[in-house]
């Protein structure tokens, strides 16, 4: 059974919330408790992921921080060893060389804690990136594998982008705060320890100071996710009049219509608000700062109200209390980061569950391998199938049955969203059909290999931001003579010479160097890149609705060439292009409402024949039209 991600929140104006704007209530809302509640099972993933990125950079960031700590627990003991050397009785030259010993092991302390926590720090840097790259090539390892039909479905897409856009760049900041954490938990957990061997009475003093300032933290963060929740709406608003105003595509309209002011005004509105709301923050924040001081102010004060009250009553030394203000120090840093490092963590972790919950999600929808790749082609025979798009209310096909064979070219033709490009995908097995059945020689469409033996030429093709010849090749083998045949082929010879670097060219104008073509060089490209293909069966989606008269007219004689050996199927408009096919399949609504070749179905006298008038009518009214220049 599929999962479903579950519906997105609907926020206050009515709007569906955006995918990443799904967690900000979480944010908002968090508890301790409730944080402290999904630790465990966020800390074993990252760690399990860090150990997947690089087992050695794991090992040292753990170990690092790990023995670090032990080393300042060694440290403070001989703190307080060097203290005692002090404050023993006796004169001073003898007093100091006492505590030259404990010094040194100080000295040592420090420098092998300050080695280890660099080396830990190093291993931690390099792991961001390993982690980073092991999350986005998993995700795009699924994302480039599940069955198209996916893409269709929103709940999957939203997941999707969730995953891309949050969960990745997270996955490394949750390994990152569980490292820090540990070396946060550490920390504590010296001075705690120190304090106790010290003396067991001065342990709860570390919880007296750190509180305020964990306290503070907090505060601080919950103040910031705040602001991010109530300028979600305008985010989003300022993510799109950006894109309109700082994009290549909306650019040319935003001049023709004198856009400029009404952007800028709209930009400024949603600009006043964001700054405003962060204002408002940074003001709160400042008074929540200024309270934790001055409580961690009151509670230091305390602390040292009772360790002076401890050291009256002879309950722990001079030296002991000296090493316990040190110990209470280093713990009260160190609980302060943790629990701001806890907090990050959990931020962190909402969208790192994303990214693994995609992952999940993802698995269920990848195809089933494919079999073994078949020899050739003979014939491909759909029998009654039917297909509806995820979500969609009515299927695309109903009952559909097509034959195409080597050698022959078929025609789809009919009227927009007859279900003509839908039935062409379902041939190429880029959709399963729910019902009905596809066979390629006789195998079931499901149970054969067809990654090489297909090529489409799809209707919105990608104008792939890459060089003329990645463009035509798509990753395959370079073969000089066919890529300049196919290019000749496709008419796509003439844009390649009018190009200064030819096929080295690049196109993508967003890059220095780089080139556009025109809708019709484009499509020239793209049909290049299906006769460079040698595939058994190719399918061309209105291969020619961006093409001029003679562009078009050649392009129709290649592809009939293009028929020899391999079975064509054509999708157009231009019925004056389709006579010449073995087989013309009308579809409506649909469905096959009529079949036969150009003359069988003038002689029927349908949909294709009235069609087929309506565009002939055209041309003659044309022609009937008076040539002389309209004064
Ligand atoms: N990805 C999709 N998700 C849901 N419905 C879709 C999707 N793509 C197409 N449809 C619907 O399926 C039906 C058939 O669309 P299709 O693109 O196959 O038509 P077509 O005959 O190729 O049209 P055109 O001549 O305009 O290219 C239409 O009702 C369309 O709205």
């Amino acid at each position: 059974m599929r999962r479903r991600a579950p519906a997105p929140p609907v926020d206050k104006a009515g709007l569906v919330a955006q995918y990443w704007e799904s967690h900000d209530e979480e944010l908002l809302t968090a508890s301790l408790r409730k944080i402290a509640r999904r630790l465990p099972a966020l800390v074993t993933a990252a760690l399990r992921l860090a150990w997947q990125a690089s087992a050695p950079d794991t090992v040292v960031a753990l170990a690092g921080n790990v023995l670090a700590g032990v080393f300042t627990i060694y440290g403070l003991m001989a703190t307080s060893d060097v203290l005692g050397s002090l404050f023993a009785a006796g004169p001073t030259p003898d007093r100091v060389r006492g505590a030259l010993p404990a010094l040194a092991l100080v000295a040592v302390a420090a420098g092998l804690r300050g080695a280890l926590l660099a080396a830990a720090g190093w291993a931690q840097a390099r792991l961001k990136p390993q982690v980073e790259r092991l999350a986005e090539t998993r995700l795009f390892e699924l994302t480039t594998r599940v069955e198209l039909a996916a893409f269709d479905d929103d709940d999957f897409h939203n997941a999707m982008r969730r995953a891309r856009d949050s969960g990745v760049p997270d996955t490394a900041n949750v390994v990152e705060a569980t490292i820090s954490a540990l070396t946060g938990l550490v920390g504590v957990l010296s001075a705690t320890v120190a304090l106790g061997v010290l003396h067991p009475v001065l342990m709860p003093l570390l919880l007296i100071t750190a509180v305020p300032a964990g306290w503070a933290a907090v505060r601080a963060a919950r103040l910031g996710y705040q602001a991010f929740y109530r300028l979600s709406a305008a985010r989003r608003r300022k993510f799109m009049l950006s894109d309109l105003m700082a994009e290549r595509l909306p650019a040319a309209e935003v001049r023709a219509f004198a856009l400029r002011d009404f952007l800028l005004g709209e930009y400024a509105k949603v600009a006043d608000l964001e700054q405003d709301v962060q204002l408002d923050v940074a003001r709160r924040r400042t008074g929540v700062k200024a309270t934790g001081d001055l409580l961690t102010g009151g509670a230091t004060l305390a602390v040292y109200g009772a360790l002076a009250a401890l050291l009256a009553a002879g309950v722990i030394p001079l030296a002991v209390a000296g090493t316990a203000v040190l110990a209470i120090r280093t713990g009260q840093s160190s609980l302060a980061g943790l629990i701001q490092t806890l907090n990050r963590l959990y931020e962190a972790g909402l969208y790192f569950g994303d990214y693994l919950a995609f992952r999940e999600l993802a698995g269920t929808r990848i195809p089933p391998d494919p079999g073994t790749e078949p020899a050739g082609l003979g014939r491909l025979a759909a029998d009654r199938i039917t297909f509806t798009y995820p979500g969609a209310g009515h299927p695309a096909l109903r009952e559909v049955s097509v034959t195409a064979g080597r050698g022959e070219v078929i025609a789809l033709v009919g009227e927009n969203g007859s279900g003509k490009t839908t039935l062409a995908k379902v041939l190429a097995g880029l959709y399963r059909p729910q019902s009905g059945t596809i066979r390629w020689d006789g195998h079931d469409l499901s149970d054969v290999d067809l990654r090489r033996l297909v090529s489409v030429i799809a209707q919105d093709h990608t104008r792939w931001p890459l060089t003329v010849r990645e463009n035509i090749l798509m990753g395959g083998p370079l073969d000089e003579e066919r890529l300049a045949d196919a290019a000749a082929a496709a008419g796509a010879d003439e844009v390649v010479s009018a190009l200064p670097l030819g096929y080295d060219s690049l196109l993508d104008r967003r890059f220095r160097g780089g080139h556009d073509l025109s809708g019709g060089q484009w499509q020239r490209i793209a049909v290049a890149r299906g006769f460079y293909r040698d595939a058994e069966l190719v399918i061309f989606d209105e291969p020619t609705s961006a093409l001029d008269a003679r562009a078009e007219h050649t392009l129709f004689e290649r592809i009939r060439k293009h028929a020899e050996g391999r079975a064509i199927v054509l999708i157009t408009h231009r019925l004056a292009s389709v006579r010449y096919a073995d087989r013309i399949y009308v579809l409506d609504r649909g469905r096959v409402a009529e079949q036969g070749t150009h003359a069988e179905l003038m002689a029927r006298d349908g949909v294709y024949a009235e069609l087929y008038g309506l565009q002939a009518a055209a041309y003659r009214l044309d022609e009937a039209l008076p040539r002389e220049p309209v004064t």
